[in-house]
């Protein structure tokens, strides 16, 4: 009953985490993504942003070039941050929506450094996956990269032999959409990608069009990741914070 009631109090006063694992080649947008995270959602216990959408307010546009003249170098470790997720008004999420963190690793993707991903797998309510839709000659690179991420080894629960990726959310997101030579989703779907849906079959997945230097679908990407995140709580319960 103590436990019961003890549960029920951390379940009504804290904050839910679910922590997001950004995956994808390197070059592919990684930290870019991150450091506009940071610049449109609060960490927790500040107050709101002003504005979300590139649509919505001339104040996005020195958020852009805020992001443009930093310099952001290939990622050795990890960078982490936490923030607190606010549903755009256009998304009409209810309100169970508003009480949850989002802790992002941003982890390198050298190829040396692929390696290192999944010590972080067991721990991760969810995966975003970003292609560079304009490196065409990295799609079937992409492509086996999720593969592996998806068949590794460590997915696999020692004691029971079940596999716990089933029902982690991989949300993958064709990034530079905003240069000429980007491959649109049409053709990315069609192409090397097409055997995609029927090998993540068992994976609540999306790839979506985004550009993540210019705000473009980030925020409806993010959105849709959450919902799936509270969708999948009764096989992976978030963190209270
Ligand atoms: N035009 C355009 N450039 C982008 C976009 N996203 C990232 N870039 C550029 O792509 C380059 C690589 O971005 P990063 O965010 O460092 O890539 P990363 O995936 O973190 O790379 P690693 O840390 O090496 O794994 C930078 O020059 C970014 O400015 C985008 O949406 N549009
Ligand atoms: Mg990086």
């Amino acid at each position: 009953m103590f436990h019961l009631a003890s549960s029920l109090y951390t379940q009504y006063t804290k904050r839910e985490q679910y922590n997001v694992l950004i995956l994808g080649l390197d070059n592919a947008g990684k930290t870019t993504f991150l450091e506009h995270l940071k610049l449109l959602y609060p960490p927790p216990g500040e107050p709101p942003r002003k504005s979300r959408k590139s649509t919505e307010a001339n104040s996005d546009q020195s958020t852009i070039q805020a992001l443009k003249a930093k310099r952001i170098l290939p990622t050795v470790g990890q960078n982490t941050i936490t923030v607190k997720f606010e549903a755009s008004k256009e998304s009409q999420l209810s309100t169970q929506y508003n009480n949850i963190n989002l802790k992002f690793w941003d982890l390198g993707g050298q190829r040396s450094l692929r390696s290192m991903w999944s010590r972080y797998f067991t721990s991760c309510h969810g995966i975003i996956f970003i292609i560079d839709s304009t490196d065409t000659e990295r799609f079937q690179e992409c492509y086996d990269t999720l593969m592996e991420i998806t068949h590794d080894l460590s997915w696999t629960n020692q004691e029971n032999n079940a596999a716990e990726m089933v029902n982690v959310p991989i949300l993958m997101l064709a990034n530079k959409q905003d240069l000429p030579e980007a491959v649109d989703l049409v053709a990315l779907k069609t192409g090397v990608f097409i055997r995609l849906v029927s090998e993540l079959e068992a994976t609540d997945s999306k790839l979506l069009p985004v550009s993540v230097l210019e705000n473009q679908g980030l925020v409806e990407s993010l959105e849709w990741l959450v919902t799936r995140l509270v969708y999948n709580k009764p096989n992976k319960q978030p963190q209270y914070k």
